[in-house]
């Protein structure tokens, strides 16, 4: 990735993220109501535990960003904890504080916990846990809304919803409405994030049921993204290829165990003449009449829409006791809970559009990107212009 580079930094209870983003060419217009709405969408979802009830989160623009427009230079933003005020003391950059609250020194199963403290040295588990958080996601998340309103520009739009909580699957809802729009009006009016109905409140019963066995569950959810052109990524190198970097970037959110593109592991049951996208030509433009490819051949984008699945893991911290062992005592005990998430896939598939739009800007402007909205967009329409000619 370098043509849209950014970097993270911030720990869950601290005092809040940082983000800084370098690459969106000038003149986009961009307010921070375009990323609250976002910040807002992945903050909703059935499932959530007692942190989203204190966040509510908006992002701060604090450079790069000049009487609503993009002005080419590295855009920050910052996004407050607003849960940093009951922890002032124990997470304060001041060693005056040392010792103010006890270390954490039971590992956590499913965590970083136990790996991250024998690898950096650390006696008190709160130094990997905080930034192992999947709180910092919402900063890629607000760097994803710019990413997508910079899209948005050249008609590329993306959505996702949700197809699986536990072992509660939906069938394509692809196959049964044909118009993505539709499909994503359904989505945003669950408390699941599943354009199906009744699977929704089927999803938000298994919740419930978890939460009431004080076990969790995951799931997964698909991310589209429709309008993307012909030609993006590239075969010529394995870091080229846009599937290999779709796959990076969304196996890089927290619990997400598995991604394939298009019809993925279905592809390996099924024989060649079965999923292979065959090409026509109407007399102006190539074209297919299906998309088991999921809009990516040898690396490269084809025209059709990019389709990605994730799985999610069930949340690894469980009110129902598990096995552990204290790093100090070498102990066996079971793990106290305090608060947790019951389920997250909703506000995964939310991160996993961030994800896909930073990855698809990314190779958006390795093929077209000049300096100004103006001389990307010239290059773009140029490039549209060779497709029809040739
Ligand atoms: C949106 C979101 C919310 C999450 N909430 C929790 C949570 O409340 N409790 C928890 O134990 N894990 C939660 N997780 C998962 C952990 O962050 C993740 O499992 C952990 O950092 C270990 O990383 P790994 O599962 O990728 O190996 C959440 C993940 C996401 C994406
Ligand atoms: C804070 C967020 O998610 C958190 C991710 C998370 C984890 O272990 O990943 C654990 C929980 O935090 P806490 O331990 O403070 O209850 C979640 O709430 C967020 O999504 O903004």
């Amino acid at each position: 990735m370098n043509k849209f580079r950014f970097l993270t930094s911030g720990e869950s209870h601290g005092k809040g993220l940082i983000g800084i983003l370098e690459g969106i060419p000038s003149g986009l217009s961009l307010s921070s109501e375009d990323i609250d709405k976002e910040l807002k969408r992945r903050q909703m979802g059935y499932g959530r535990g007692g942190r989203m009830k204190i966040e509510s989160d908006h992002a701060e623009i604090i450079s790069g960003i000049r009487w609503g427009k993009t002005i080419g230079s590295p855009i920050s933003l910052i996004i407050e904890n607003k849960d940093w005020k009951n922890w002032q003391q124990g997470m304060s950059s001041e060693s005056n504080y040392e010792g103010s609250i006890p270390p954490v020194t039971r590992p956590r199963p499913g965590h970083a916990d136990l790996a991250g403290a024998l690898k950096y040295g650390h006696r008190d588990i709160r130094n990997i846990l905080e930034r192992s958080s999947a709180r910092e996601t919402a900063m890629r998340v607000a760097i994803g809304a710019i990413a997508k309103k910079f899209l948005s520009e050249f008609g590329i739009n993306i959505g996702s919803y949700v197809i699986q909580i536990g072992n509660l699957k939906i069938s394509d809802p692809r196959s049964q409405i044909s118009d993505f729009r539709e499909i994503f009006k359904k989505t945003e009016a669950s408390p699941v994030r599943c354009p199906d109905e009744d699977a929704s409140k089927k999803m938000m019963e298994l919740i419930d049921t978890a939460a009431n066995n004080g076990d969790t569950l995951g799931g997964v959810f698909e991310v589209i993204a429709t309008g993307i052109p012909l030609g993006l990524g590239s075969h010529i190198q394995w870091d080229k290829r846009l599937d290999g970097r779709l796959a990076q970037a969304l196996m890089g959110i927290q619990a997400i165990k598995g991604v394939e593109i298009g019809k993925g592991f279905e592809m390996a049951e099924r024989t060649g003449s079965e999923v292979m996208d065959e090409i026509f030509y109407n007399g102006s433009r190539f074209y297919r009449e299906t998309n088991h490819a999921g809009g990516i051949e040898g690396g490269i984008t084809n025209g059709m829409p990019v389709v990605i699945r994730a799985a999610m893991k069930p949340i690894p911290t469980l009110r129902k006791p598990l096995q552990s062992v204290d790093i100090i005592t070498k102990k066996p005990f079971e793990a106290a809970y305090e608060r947790s998430d019951t389920c997250a896939v909703p506000a995964a598939a939310v991160i996993g559009e961030a994800m896909t739009a930073i990855v698809i800007a990314d190779a958006f402007l390795e093929k077209f990107g000049g300096d100004s909205m103006e001389e990307t967009k010239r290059n773009f329409d140029a490039y549209a212009e060779y497709l029809k000619s040739f």
